[in-house]
């Protein structure tokens, strides 16, 4: 069923949400999202017809944080295969905030899952490339391709501002370079992650990578597979499980969507068969997921029957 979504409805849906701004927090333990406005939100949907709807500014660049993780994720996955990739990294969900350390320090020390910090790291080492220009290219031509946006790039500012004060993320490379979880340069890798994490798009960019989720890896508009759809089984399965970190379980009763966010404010969601969303409300919880963004993606999965449960 194809859904027509109100633009109207959904501007006084964001306005409702934005009440709630003063509730959050913006991140600054990166210094240079300290700088985001935390009454800004918007949001874009994207339905496989091709349609956009969208309210608030959608022109505002976002950067991806930990939605790149799902991103890299589906990379790897092609690149290596299950097999490889879950030998390094498990598939299961914690109440442990994303950037713990705690559970290193238990035997085995593999990551839970790829959504946490340490187990994002291990699969940004996975990328393949002979140096860290090369795989970050990888990774853009990736991401450009599921957006269908060649103008796709990173903010040199936020990648900068994180890899000088990243020391928490650097201590769980150094726990996992220990277990021989990853092996190569931490310097390196943080370069990588932290470009990663930088990568920066707007809402409707964020809509249309959601949608070739929701469509099972196609392109919207030729059909063509973009991952296989095995890839975008799984990738859609840990955004269920472990995708709003430590609150996925509050997140899959409250809205049923899969999605992921990052400490940026954004959101990525995608409703299998129907539409791509994004969305951007800096306001973070004490989670560290968009509050005003959660506020209204529960308010529009209400409103439509969104829930995938
Ligand atoms: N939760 C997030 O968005 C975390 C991503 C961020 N770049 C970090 O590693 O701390």
């Amino acid at each position: 069923m194809m859904l027509v979504y109100n633009q109207e409805e959904l501007v006084r849906f964001v306005e409702e949400a934005k009440q709630y701004a003063r509730y959050g927090k913006v991140a600054d333990y990166i210094p240079a999202l300290g700088k985001a406005d935390p009454n800004e939100l918007s949001i874009a949907i994207y339905t496989p017809d091709g349609r956009v709807v969208d309210a608030g500014d959608v022109t505002v660049k976002v950067t991806l944080q930990s939605i790149s993780k799902i991103i890299a994720l589906a990379l790897v996955l092609i690149d290596r295969g299950e097999d490889e990739v879950f030998h390094k990294v498990g598939m299961e969900p914690t109440d442990y905030p994303f950037h713990s350390i705690a559970k290193l320090e238990e035997k085995p020390a593999k990551p839970l899952n790829p959504m946490i910090n340490a187990g994002a790291l291990v699969v940004t080492s996975m990328i393949q490339g002979s140096s860290v220009s090369e795989r970050l290219e990888r990774l853009l031509a990736f991401v450009r391709r599921l957006a269908g946006n060649e103008c796709i790039s990173y903010s040199d500012e936020v990648a900068r501002s994180e890899f000088e004060t990243a020391f928490l993320n650097r201590s769980l490379c150094y726990f996992l370079k220990q277990h021989r979880i990853i092996d190569e340069d931490v310097e390196e890798l943080m370069e990588l992650y932290t470009k990663q994490c930088a990568i920066e798009m707007t809402c409707i960019d964020l809509a249309r990578i959601g949608l070739v989720l929701a469509l099972d890896g196609r392109d919207p508009h030729s059909s063509e597979p973009l991952m296989p759809l095995d890839v975008a089984r799984i990738c859609k399965t840990f955004m269920v499980t472990c995708g709003m970190y430590n609150s996925s379980g509050e997140f899959a009763i409250k809205v049923g969507i899969p999605a992921k966010s990052g400490v940026s404010g954004g959101i990525l969601a995608a409703v299998p068969g129907r539409c791509g969303i994004g969305v951007f409300g800096p306001a973070l919880d004490d989670k560290g997921n968009s509050l005003t963004g959660v506020k209204l993606l529960e308010r529009l999965s209400k409103t439509y029957s969104l829930s995938i449960f």
